[in-house]
């Protein structure tokens, strides 16, 4: 169903990656709709501006913005978040939503496999260098965009980039969407002690592009056999953006912090995904993969500024 929470968000920020299509897109109109600035961050700037405009003109909020985020690109994700850093008052939410699902044996600029590149490490990355930029703008949200798909993931610490086994495609989305969940998991009990949360989520099963190198999106379409019961089983994009705008607007949500949502409703993720020694080398991994210092990831939180307040190192 729809969103069960009718928050409005007025004078907030959000970020939403990988918003010019699909859930990601739904995601930012309906929070666009809800009063806030919405910026969002896609890989191909052209679509990115025409979904920013599209919004705009839907929801009459004129405080959407297109921006550049390839994901696949260390060098992209850094210039991103210092023009955020710099440019942006504050950063009430982030939701990473961005995602390939079972493209071919793929790497990214930096040499990581593509999907856990993508949906992962990158997101990864990005939410580090924002991290001082949500703890100074008080109770700020991180919401993962996972999957159902975690599951059935499992995480080789020795072989996260699929050097030394053979690709399985389907496996490495699996082992991507683990990854986002025991991500959330750590990066939770890292922001102990502030008000930030981070929560993981499955939208749902939805018909977007997401398909698109599985030949799914086209071929189920086409299907005259499951055509009319595939929209009984499938949502739209729309309905599956709801569970990312409750995380991001519901106030019953406040200072819940490290759980994963089935839509809705909080769930216990996978037993694999509530490991918290797998969760910790994780961390490690992935910030040596995306070169991050573990001092700039574990910074003392700076002192909160409420909304519409801008202080002395803010707006010089
Ligand atoms: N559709 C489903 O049934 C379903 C089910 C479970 C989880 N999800 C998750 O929901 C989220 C949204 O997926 P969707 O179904 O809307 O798919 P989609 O393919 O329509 O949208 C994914 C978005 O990610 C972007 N993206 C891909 N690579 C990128 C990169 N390198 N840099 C920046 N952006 C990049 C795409 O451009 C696109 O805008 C994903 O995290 C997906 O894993 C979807």
């Amino acid at each position: 169903g729809s969103c069960p929470s009718k928050a409005t968000i007025h004078g907030k920020t959000v970020i939403v990656t990988g918003a010019n299509t699909g859930i990601g897109k739904e995601t930012a109109r309906e929070l666009a709709r809800r009063g806030g600035r919405i910026i969002l961050a896609c890989r191909d700037l052209d679509k990115c501006e025409a979904a920013a405009k599209e919004i705009r003109g839907d929801t009459l909020n004129h405080h959407v913005d297109a921006r550049r985020l390839d994901l696949a690109s260390l060098t992209s994700i850094r210039a991103f978040a210092k023009k955020i850093v710099e440019e942006e008052e504050r950063v009430d939410v982030l939701i990473n939503n961005a995602a390939v699902m079972r493209c071919p044996h793929w790497t990214t600029e930096d040499g990581f496999e593509m999907q856990l590149g993508v949906n992962h490490l990158g997101h990864f990355l990005l939410t580090n260098l924002l991290l001082e930029k949500l703890k100074a703008s008080g109770a700020s949200r991180v919401i993962n965009v996972s999957s159902l798909a975690h599951v059935a993931g499992r995480v080789d610490l020795e072989d996260l980039n699929w050097e030394r086994r053979p690709y399985e495609a389907k496996a490495a989305y699996c082992q991507s969407k683990l990854a986002v969940v025991l991500f959330t998991r750590e990066l939770s009990r890292r922001l102990e002690g502030t008000l930030v949360t981070a929560n993981s989520l499955h939208p749902g099963v939805a018909s977007t592009e997401l398909g698109r190198h599985t030949g799914m999106h086209k071929s189920i379409f086409s299907s005259t056999v499951l055509g009319p019961f595939f929209w009984l089983l499938v949502k739209t994009p729309k309905l599956a953006a709801q569970p990312s705008v409750y995380l991001a607007v519901a106030p019953e949500l406040s200072g819940v912090s490290g759980k994963y949502f089935d839509a809705f409703r909080q769930k216990d993720p996978a037993p694999e995904a509530q490991d918290d020694e797998a969760a910790q080398k994780l961390w490690a991994r992935s910030a040596g993969l995306v070169g991050l210092e573990e001092a700039q990831a574990q910074a003392p939180a700076p002192k909160a500024v409420p909304p519409g307040k801008v202080t002395d190192a803010q707006s010089s």
